[in-house]
């Protein structure tokens, strides 16, 4: 049993908003290489961690953990729409083995996915129905939150789990790092919008389009330097991304969810899909490697942006050389 990851940023603006042409060659680089990685990996199953931003989970009723035996695509900002490929008696049993190690998990057989979960397969892997797919809902987007400890310790149950598995397994970790977007918030909301927040009606495809305008507004006047919203944390991202390198996630324990929102923006707690998604790949292989990592902050995109891959063997001397090659920011 071999284990590899993909954690990627995600970005609707990645269709809608184009930063300058050799930052946009870069961040297409960074995708061609994951593919590849993939391609050469061979997955027999991923395991997708990924937030939702109020369209397939809702106020009314809010986990923080969920695993979709069955799951489809809503198709927000013009993503992919329709069923994934879920292996339901596999999720199933991976929904019991997690609560059975502690970790209280919910639990979908209709589950909505949107742009966090959806973008990731289109561009890694074609589409959302070209492999199996478990799809792990991890709130980072409705206060209140998990602290970090239980992301860490959801990402092991889920590692301990896949060890058993008998074929190759790509786990995935979708969005941050840093970023602030203008995700409807709670504390912030009124009227319509606190009745969006609590998905008493589905947003309607008018709604979408609204939401879906101030999405694209605030990221041109976030890269003119003057959107109301938080800057880009580089130090931070680079921060976490040692971490995340380093293996010694127990560290992230200690950011909270208050730090974290004042440091990075509200949305940089979609990190939390990579370090459940990193942990993962430490509880089933015991140690991994990053071996590659692309990183530049991209107001364009509203992010921090990254993707990094790694693979459960043990340390070898510093990053291979297709990462190097890749022009990664790695020294
Ligand atoms: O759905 C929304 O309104 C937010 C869209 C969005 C924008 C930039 C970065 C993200 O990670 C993201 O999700
Ligand atoms: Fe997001």
């Amino acid at each position: 049993m071999t284990l590899a990851l993909v954690c990627t940023s995600h970005s609707p603006l990645l269709e809608f908003n184009d930063p300058p042409p050799e930052v946009r060659t870069e961040v297409d680089r960074a995708f061609a290489q994951a593919r590849q990685f993939i391609e050469d990996y061979e997955p027999d199953l991923v395991v997708s961690f990924a937030p939702d931003h109020y369209n397939g989970f809702f106020y009314k009723l809010m986990p923080p953990f969920c695993i979709g035996l069955e799951a489809s695509g809503v198709g927000d900002f013009g993503s992919s729409a329709g069923p994934l490929d879920v292996p339901s008696a596999l999720a199933e049993q991976m929904a019991q083995s997690v609560l059975d190690q502690g970790v209280d998990i919910a639990v979908s057989l209709e589950m909505e996915v949107d742009h966090g979960a959806v973008q990731p397969l289109e561009i890694l892997l074609g589409g959302i129905a070209t492999k199996p797919v478990i799809p792990i809902f991890v709130n980072s987007v409705a206060a209140p939150f998990a602290p970090m400890k239980r992301i860490r310790l959801l990402g092991e149950a889920v590692g301990t789990f896949l060890k058993n598995f008998d074929g190759n397994v790509l786990l995935l970790g979708s969005g941050g790092l840093s970023h602030d977007p203008p995700v409807p918030r709670l504390e912030a909301a009124t009227g319509e919008q606190r009745k969006m927040l609590l998905g008493c009606n589905h947003p309607t495809a008018a709604a979408r389009s609204v939401r879906q305008q101030r999405v694209i507004d605030t990221a041109k006047a976030f890269t003119r330097g003057e959107a109301g919203i938080m800057d880009l944390a580089p130090e931070w991202d680079r921060q976490l991304l040692d971490i995340l390198a380093s293996g010694e996630l127990e560290q992230l324990d200690a950011w909270t969810a208050k730090e974290m929102a004042a440091t990075a923006g509200n949305s940089a707690h979609e990190v939390r899909t990579w370090v459940a998604a990193h942990n993962a790949l430490k509880a089933a292989a015991g140690q991994y490697t990053v071996t590659s990592e692309y990183y530049r902050p991209i107001p364009e995109y509203i992010a921090g942006f990254a993707v990094t891959t790694a693979v459960s063997v043990p340390k070898t001397a510093g990053l291979t050389e297709t990462a190097v090659a890749a022009g990664t920011v790695r020294a």
